[in-house]
């Protein structure tokens, strides 16, 4: 694609570790990240999706071609003191990789995609075929990667440099990013109105998405670092809730081992995401990469006891193996009907339940935030037992 003139002034690079070579425009911040590239098929909602601490040590692609039409929200906008238009309360992807990034238009924005990556020293291409990189990564899955942009009349860093640079990191799946993202004290959020539960949560990157809609619902949150013992997330507490996170579960050990402690202590849990993949692999489950990840704001998820389908916002790139719920003591609870993946499991009892997907959306819809409602239902059933 022709780069004719970058309106940012500044061009910038993309390397895979597959070598592909990518030009582009450049905005943000004048920088090297390096990153496993992957891609959300959400068409809004990239304020959501950047903040997004699932996605740290990530590159990601937008498949839908404009990206920055209505800016960065204000930071002002709060619910239940809770910023409302984030999900945490910086960017979190290591680069951004967007196809065109138009002028932004909306009476809520404080500045535009390409400032805000500035301020907070991300990188981000645009100008790009991402269809070709999208496509290249369905077929042959995620992939290393490292963007740097430069100010155009600067000479670019070298194809050699960028390359030596990305083999000498890590890889994605070797990193522990869940202790990057976990906040360092307890945290209380109290709701507006009327505490119904109190809940201890196992914070290992929370989206605020989660915790707006337990507030919401009159739910105390206290969000615990990830290295917290199960003794202290269960004393005092109605039920504890596992959050999302980045990263390979497999290198959460710890984290799992009191993910199935807090499963088996008779109190309610509600898993989401990386919490449900603790949570199974703390109880014996297996999990598996998947080759390019669920990542969108339009995947369909069926309700296996009822048949239901539901349109569900999803960003993991690890699943659990269907074949291993058995001996871990968990029945499946929700299917991906595209490709079969075990969107959902709980325990016999039904006191735990999680879920692979984001029922809080966040971006996405709404359709499955009912689970926030029968948790709450859970907790005041098990009180007066
Ligand atoms: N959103 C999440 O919690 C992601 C979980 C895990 N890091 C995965 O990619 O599968």
């Amino acid at each position: 694609m022709p780069l004719l003139r970058c309106r940012t002034g500044l061009r910038a690079r993309l390397l895979l570790a597959d070598g592909i070579a990518v030009e582009g425009c450049g905005f943000g911040a004048t920088t090297t990240r390096v990153g496993e590239v992957v891609f959300t098929t959400a068409m809004t909602g990239y304020p959501e999706s950047l903040t997004d601490p699932s996605y740290r040590g990530q590159i990601l692609v937008e498949t839908h071609p404009m990206m920055g039409n209505y800016g960065v929200p204000r930071k002002s906008r709060l619910y239940h003191g809770i910023l409302l238009d984030y999900e945490s309360d910086h960017i979190q992807v290591e680069g951004f990789v967007v196809a065109e990034l138009p002028k932004p238009n909306h009476y809520a924005s404080a500045m535009s995609l390409h400032e805000w990556l500035r301020s907070e020293g991300v990188p981000g291409i645009y100008r790009v075929d991402t269809r070709f990189l999208v496509k290249r990564i369905r077929e042959h899955g995620v992939v290393m990667g490292i963007i740097s942009v430069y100010n155009e009349d600067e000479e670019p860093p070298s194809w050699d440099e960028l390359a030596r640079k990305l083999v000498s990191s890590k890889t994605y799946d070797e990193r522990v990013f869940a202790l990057e993202v976990s906040p360092r004290e307890p945290i209380t959020h109290k709701p507006e109105g009327r505490v119904r539960a109190r809940v201890a949560m196992l914070d290992c990157g929370v989206k605020y998405g989660i915790l707006r809609r337990l507030l919401e619902r009159g739910i105390e949150v206290t969000r615990y670092p990830c290295t917290t013992p199960a003794w202290q997330l269960l004393e005092g507490y109605d039920a504890v809730v596992l959050s999302n996170g980045p990263g390979n579960p497999a290198l959460l050990r710890d984290q799992a081992r009191v993910a199935a402690e807090v499963a088996t202590s008779g109190k309610p849990v509600l898993a989401i995401c990386l919490g449900m993949q603790l949570l199974a692999l703390g109880l014996g489950a297996r999990a598996y990469k998947l080759p390019y990840g669920h990542r969108g704001v339009n995947k369909p998820v069926v309700e296996l006891d009822t048949g239901r389908c539901m349109v569900s916002t999803h960003n993991h790139g690890y699943a659990i193996d269907w074949d291993s719920l058995d001996d871990a003591g968990l029945v499946p609870w929700f299917r991906q009907p595209d490709d079969g993946t075990l969107e959902g499991v709980r325990t016999r009892d039904g006191l735990v339940i999680a879920t692979q997907f984001h029922p809080e959306a966040g971006p996405g819809p709404w359709d499955s935030t009912w689970v926030f409602d029968l948790f709450l239902r859970l907790i005041e059933k098990t009180r007066t037992r």
